[in-house]
């Protein structure tokens, strides 16, 4: 990608790391300095993302979000200087072989669109929703609650795709899609992408990441054993009180449970999220709009069935339904699956190939695999891939370690704030 030349000054590394913070922001970007610091409030992919990249070379997590010819344009409004050298430190094996492996797949149109997967899923969902709307005109309450939780995993999933921009590769074309998901999903695609773009830039930080950030309910590691402070929520995450300390030691057996109102969750940030101020607020009326128009078309749809019993039935089993389905996104590590299952999973069972290139269409995840395994087998990494149910063993089991761990704290247990 070619970044326009910042004029002025040469910037050292170490004169870089002190411009580290939200209220004197610079990042370096290939190679050139940038003053973000107001430019921060106006960024699309949000303050706080660059807030993450504040003080450092930026320039990885820069290319991982495609970036068109007008944030280039922008950049040269705040352009302080040049870095003394191209790179801090030396480029490690690493990420000479992502880079490597990359241009092997872009020369093997792997990060081309394949639109007919899109326009079969498209009419798949497209028949799944009209099954839907005739089982709840013939009374079929049951199987009309199961098709449409499935239904809504798979939007959930497109969602995911138009969340990285894969479908259209335009941002402002993708949430156009977007809002359509929003519609018919009942949640905002908009708050998922904001949660999801801070996942990728900061995976698995306990303060930064909000993918893992689920107290009271959950710890995923003892990190969580100390009231931590989320910049995503800005906000204390409380371990330190009785209701806490219960429901995490006890986690591992109110997971699956806790699976059946997921869809609830969905409900709450959406709402949290177009009411927040303060947050990336594009596209925000047509998003309020469709979030509406979900609860109108859905409420309207259980209102067809003529008895409360019905109703009720028809809106449990979707919504508790949808959560066990989802169970898939629980794993977040890779899932072996055969391909015909693919469809299911969404991409999502190649957790490594997707972190690694986001950017990749999902269709073509598979194919990446081959080239993804050998570049951690020769860099010594381990590929580690279980079957759907052994990686939902797994989650159980490192919840089982964290809340034995919970219940062994002892009493003078000290915070460290
Ligand atoms: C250096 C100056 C930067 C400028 C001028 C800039 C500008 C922009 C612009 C104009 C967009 C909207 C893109 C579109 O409409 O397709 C955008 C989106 C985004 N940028 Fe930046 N950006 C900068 C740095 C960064 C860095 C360092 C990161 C990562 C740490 C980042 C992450 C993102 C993300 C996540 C999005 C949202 C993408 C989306 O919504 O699909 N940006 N940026």
């Amino acid at each position: 990608m070619c970044i326009p030349a910042a004029t002025g000054r040469p910037v050292t590394w170490k004169e870089l790391k002190l411009h580290a913070t939200a209220e004197d922001l610079w990042v370096a970007v290939n190679g050139r300095a940038y003053d973000l610091t107001e430019y921060q409030h106006l960024h699309p992919g949000s303050a706080l993302i660059l807030q993450h990249v504040a003080g450092t070379d930026a320039s990885e997590a820069f290319q991982a979000f495609k970036h068109p010819t007008s944030a280039r344009l922008t950049m040269l409004k705040y352009g302080v200087g040049f870095m003394e050298s191209a790179r801090e430190k030396p480029r490690t094996d690493a990420a000479q072989q992502l880079i490597q492996v990359r241009s092997k797949m872009e020369a093997a149109g792997l990060f081309r669109v394949n639109y007919w997967n899109y326009v079969v899923l498209a009419a798949g969902l497209a028949v799944a929703f009209i099954a839907v709307l005739l089982c709840v005109k013939e009374r079929w309450v049951v199987p009309g609650a199961l098709l449409l939780s499935l239904f809504w995993q798979q939007l959930a999933l497109v969602g995911h795709d138009v969340g990285h921009n894969q479908i259209l590769r335009t941002r402002s074309l993708d949430s156009m899609i977007g809002i359509g998901i929003t519609l018919f999903l009942g949640a905002s695609v908009q708050w998922w992408k904001y949660n999801h773009n801070t996942h990728h830039v900061t995976p698995n930080s306990s303060e930064h990441d909000p993918d893992i950030q689920h107290l009271p309910f959950f710890a995923l590691s003892n990190q969580f054993f100390r009231n931590l402070r989320s910049t995503f929520y800005q906000a204390t995450m409380v371990f330190d009180n009785a209701v806490t300390k219960m429901m995490i030691s006890v986690q591992h057996y109110t997971f699956l449970p806790m699976m059946l109102v997921a869809r609830f969750g969905f409900y709450a940030m959406s709402t949290f999220h177009l009411l927040a101020k303060g947050r990336p607020a594009i596209y925000k009326p047509f998003e309020v709009a469709a979030f509406l128009g979900f609860f109108t078309w859905y409420l309207a749809l259980c209102f067809c069935l003529p008895t409360w019993t019905e109703r009720i039935l028809f809106f449990v089993i979707s919504h508790a339904c949808f959560g066990i389905i989802n169970l898939q996104m629980a794993a977040t590590n890779n899932v072996s699956c055969p391909e015909w299952m693919d469809w299911f999973h969404g991409g999502l069972q190649y957790q490594i190939e997707h972190h690694l290139y986001p950017d990749l269409p999902r269709h073509h995840l598979r194919a990446a695999s081959a080239y993804v395994r050998p570049m951690c087998a020769k860099l010594g990494i381990k590929y580690h891939s279980p079957t759907f149910f052994q990686a939902i063993g797994e989650v159980l089991g490192a919840l089982k370690v964290v809340a034995s761990q919970a219940r062994n704290l002892p009493k003078e247990h000290v915070l460290v704030k």
